[in-house]
């Protein structure tokens, strides 16, 4: 049984001042209600990931980042390293967002050697796949989301990786996210969110065998505490990365809330 996760993405919202002040209303709201059947994440901002990790001590929500480099350290001008990550107490990672292949040219080939390194640095890599409304509406969907997840496990599986990636495959996290239902209002069907999700696990099979049955798939795009339920009620979902909705205290806590129960029935 695969644990739900909802990861909060923040994107370049949130000062530290308004990160810390997230965090201390979100621990009001904590008080009353126990989310620890399902995995919280807060994805925020560099700047704001610094003193998170202890702020939100005694909660079961964790903090990741969204972004890292794939090298170990180097002359890479504005980027950060797993380990400046890991020293702060960054527990996982999203990589290749849409935004990000957009905004910054992230290849496939990029997202690949990042997903090893954070699973090789024992953080939790969310890998995002999605395709355009143009890709959807000329019916690219299932080949390029095939070719975008492929690109990783052929990475991870390839003959001269390390031995030691073997053991943590199976704590890769994917997300779908349609790049049209981004931040638009518009989500995916459940059906059509489903049958991606369903075929991202079949490409997972193909290449990790059993071990695909571990990872986790999440939907994204448009998630709000009153669509979230059915989303999480399919077999093949395991939960929802979100970005408006996670800003609010009351709304990331009422999506928490919403995968508790979802988990419980
Ligand atoms: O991009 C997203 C999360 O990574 C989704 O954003 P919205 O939930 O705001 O649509």
């Amino acid at each position: 049984m695969r644990t739900p996760l909802i990861a909060g993405n923040w994107k370049m919202y949130k000062t530290r001042k308004e990160a810390f002040a997230f965090v201390d209303a979100l621990k009001d709201l904590l008080a009353t209600f126990d989310p620890k059947r399902v995995e919280g994440w807060i994805c925020a901002p560099y700047l704001a990931l610094v003193g998170l990790p202890e702020a939100l001590a005694g909660t079961s929500v964790r903090v990741g980042a969204q972004n890292v480099h794939q090298d170990k350290e180097g002359a890479h001008t504005g980027e950060v390293s797993l380990a400046m990550l890991s020293e702060v107490g960054v527990e996982a990672v999203i990589l290749g967002h849409s935004e990000r292949r957009a905004d910054c040219g992230e290849t496939d080939r990029a997202v690949a050697e990042k997903t090893e390194a954070v699973l090789l640095a024992g953080l939790t890599p969310i890998v995002c796949v999605g395709e355009t409304l143009e890709q959807r509406e000329g019916g690219q969907t299932a080949a390029l989301i095939a070719a975008q997840v492929s690109a990783v496990v052929e990475h991870l599986t390839r003959a001269d990786a390390p031995e030691e990636l073997a053991s943590k495959l199976a704590r890769l996290v994917f997300a779908y996210e349609p790049i049209w239902a981004i931040g638009t209002g518009k989500t995916a069907s459940v059906a059509d969110a489903s049958t991606v999700i369903t075929g991202i696990r079949a490409t997972l099979t193909r290449g990790l065998g059993s071990r695909a049955e571990a990872v986790r798939i999440l939907y994204g795009g448009s998630v709000k505490p009153d669509n979230l339920g059915a989303f999480l009620a399919e077999r093949d979902i395991d939960g929802a990365l979100v970005g408006g909705a996670s800003l609010a205290p009351d709304s990331f806590a009422a999506l928490l809330t919403v995968a508790v129960e979802a988990s419980a029935s």
